[in-house]
């Protein structure tokens, strides 16, 4: 960058050099009629010339990868950023904002500094080199200049500080209309479906047209530097004519200096042409650093410790939290209040409550999507905070409810927890290289896909062996659909899975969190969009294959609920109740009530209590004291949510 802008200054000093050897021309060789000297002055401009563009064109050269390095690291700096961020600040930024301030947010700095950065120095500096060369050659001249040039650096400071805070809005605008597009197309079937593609159009349409205002009064306050900017100067070159023809007149002036001094004031203009744009572009520069900036100094509150405790080796999967408090920045209440709470290694715990009691945060913190609030929760003995992440993270794997799939292939989806050092059945991927076909309980299919996707059975992502990827499959009774997919693992699956039902997605996600072999799984309601028969199927491989992983559940569903070691009822954020289902189901009325809620009257009549089960109070006959804390309990959760799913 140093390089660039010496170059720069150096095209501009032999730029400015021109006027002065045209002055001893004009008052020698021509003044005088010897032309004998002539080759060496045209000599001299032919040298300046040839330096000018030379200069230039080494600026461009040792600019553009200085400063295509800086925008690339500043892109791949920011985005590691955002995914270090915890789950606390991405529920608060907008995705069409961050988009914004990763893609034209930086492309703007980067043009700033490849360019603008540059001239902005050195035409200031041209500015003012050639106000000394035009004192130096005719002091009344340079005041001249320096007259008209003052208001100048006035108005430029006015539509710095103007034009700065219109670029800051429509920056802010442009986010927000990548914001509604991706909204519009992410929520495309609601949209459609509830008719109000019309009003997002709309919406669109009413941003697009704001940032045309914004971007519209941009442009006016840049005609009107403009204005200034060519006007005095233009102005300061007829005054010059003026004095310096009458200065030449009377003799006070010798021809020479004052062609040298016109040329010069000409020169200066274009670095006074192009204050305007270099003052706008620098602003607008500072209003996308400023967006940059306040994402990149967004602490890290999720990050390795200096001196990560390792987990024992191999994790048991025990997990204590306590006294575990959780509250959302800008959430009226805390989500969950003192959790304590013990799960023993390779159980199965459920998690049950109302909607918004707390059951997606807790799961989240088990993995440290973000920490909690005070309390702390430990696996193994160890804090999650004193540990490292990706060994966190490669024991404990989550499947949510709502499955994100990534565009590539059913293949990169499902080995995308896996890490290459860990690959499941990487070490005996030697003894059953073609195994895709038998753990895919379709027959060749998947055999065939095996074999046609990588020559050798072997998955490309993550080294992981397509028979490990269908044993997962397999488990999750997704073997089948992927099979018939046109290519098998290698069907590239659309952006966000679509293309394939809820249930499949479910499923892939599901596959996901088991491939690497996790010591903890935890599952978000992550068999939801399953029918019950598939859901009991899949649990029930889940069990046999998993054996001894400590399995953490959020369920609504009797049949996952009663498989479960341990119920945790959770209420308001607190453990309203542990126990078995039947346990809860026996002496908690209202957790009896969020899992079988009463029937109409007429089916009551004809349902009898299930096994372990206390007969279901009518809401009539149900005693006082436990109905209403039953019905408490679900208004409340219900009146925390926000109406956004955990
Ligand atoms: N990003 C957020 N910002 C503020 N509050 C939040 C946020 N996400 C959740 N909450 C609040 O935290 C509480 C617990 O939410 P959580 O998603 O954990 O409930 P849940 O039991 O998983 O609900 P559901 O069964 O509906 O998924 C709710 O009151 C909810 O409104």
């Amino acid at each position: 960058m140093a390089g660039a802008c010496g170059a720069a200054f150096g095209s501009m000093l032999a730029g400015l050099a021109m006027p002065l050897v045209l002055q001893r021309l004009v008052d020698g060789p021509v003044a005088e009629r010897d032309f004998s000297a002539l080759p060496w002055f045209i000599g001299a401009f032919a040298l300046l010339g040839v330096a000018e563009a030379v200069l230039l064109g080494a600026r461009r050269l040792l600019v553009i990868r200085p400063a295509t390095r800086l925008e690339t690291a500043m892109r791949a700096d920011v985005a590691a950023h955002i995914q270090r961020l915890p789950l606390s600040f991405h529920a608060r930024w907008q995705s069409g904002q961050l988009l914004s301030r990763t893609v034209s947010d930086i492309t703007e700095i980067g043009r700033f500094v490849a360019f603008s950065a540059i001239y902005l120095v050195v035409n200031v500096a041209a500015l003012a080199v050639g106000l000394v060369v035009l004192a130096w050659l005719a002091p009344a001249l340079a005041l001249v200049v320096f007259l008209a040039y003052t208001p100048m650096v006035v108005a430029t400071t006015v539509f710095e500080q103007r034009f700065r805070v219109v670029a800051r809005a429509a920056q802010e605008v442009g986010g927000d209309l990548s914001t509604t597009v991706e909204e519009s197309v992410l929520g495309v079937r609601v949209l459609k479906v509830f008719g109000r593609a019309p009003e997002t159009v709309r919406r669109f349409t009413g941003q697009a047209r704001r940032l045309r205002v914004l971007e519209l009064r941009k442009l006016s306050y840049t005609a009107a530097l403009w204005w200034v900017i060519t006007a005095l100067p233009d102005l300061a070159i007829v005054a010059m004519i003026g004095y310096g023809g009458y200065g030449v007149a009377t003799g006070a002036l010798s021809l020479g200096t004052l062609m040298a001094a016109v040329t010069v004031a000409t020169h200066l203009r274009w670095p006074a042409d192009t204050l305007g744009w270099l003052t706008a572009d620098a602003s607008t520069a500072a209003a996308a650093a400023d967006r940059y900036w306040q994402v990149r100094d967004e602490p890290v509150t999720v990050a390795d410790p200096a001196r990560p405790r390792p987990l024992p080796s191999p994790v048991r999967g025990e997990i204590r939290l306590e006294g575990v408090h959780y509250a959302y920045p800008g959430g009226r209440a805390a989500a969950l209040r003192g959790v304590d709470l013990t799960i023993r290694a390779g159980s199965t715990v459920a998690v049950a409550g109302a909607t918004g009691s707390g059951k997606s945060t807790l799961l989240s913190l088990l993995s440290r999507l973000d920490d909690p609030t005070s309390g702390r929760i430990t696996l193994d003995g160890v804090d999650l905070r004193e540990t490292a992440l990706a060994d966190l993270r490669s024991a404990v794997c989550n499947a949510f409810d709502d499955p994100v799939l990534f565009s590539g292939t059913v293949r990169d989806n499902v080995t995308l927890g896996v890490r290459d050092a860990e690959a499941p059945g990487a070490r005996d991927a030697g003894a059953r290289p073609a195994d895709g076909g038998g753990a895919g309980g379709s027959g060749g299919a998947p055999g065939a896909d095996a074999g046609a996707g990588t020559g050798a059975g072997r998955a490309p992502g993550g080294g992981v062996p397509d028979g490990a990827v269908w044993e997962a499959l397999r488990t999750v009774r997704a073997d089948e659909f992927v099979a018939a997919l046109p290519e098998g693992l290698s069907t590239v699956i659309g952006e966000e899975g679509l293309g394939l039902s809820g249930g499949q997605r479910q499923r892939l996600a599901l596959a996901r969190a088991i491939l690497p072999g996790p010591s903890v799984l935890v599952l978000d309601d992550a068999l939801s969009a399953l029918d019950v028969r598939t859901e009991r199927e899949v649990e029930a491989a889940l069990r046999g294959v998993l054996g001894r992983v400590t399995t953490v559940v959020a369920a609504h569903r009797p049949g996952t609920l009663r498989l479960a070691d341990q119920v945790v009822f959770l209420s308001g954020g607190r453990v309203a109740a542990t126990g078995t289902h039947e346990e809860l189901m026996a002496r908690e009325p209202a957790y009896r009530l969020l899992v079988r809620p009463p029937l109409p009257v007429a089916a009551r009549e004809t349902r009898a209590p299930g096994p372990g089960e206390a007969p279901l109070p009518g809401p009539a006959e149900a005693p006082a004291e436990a109905q209403v804390p039953a019905e408490r309990a679900v208004a409340e959760d219900g009146m925390a949510g926000r109406g956004r799913p955990g």
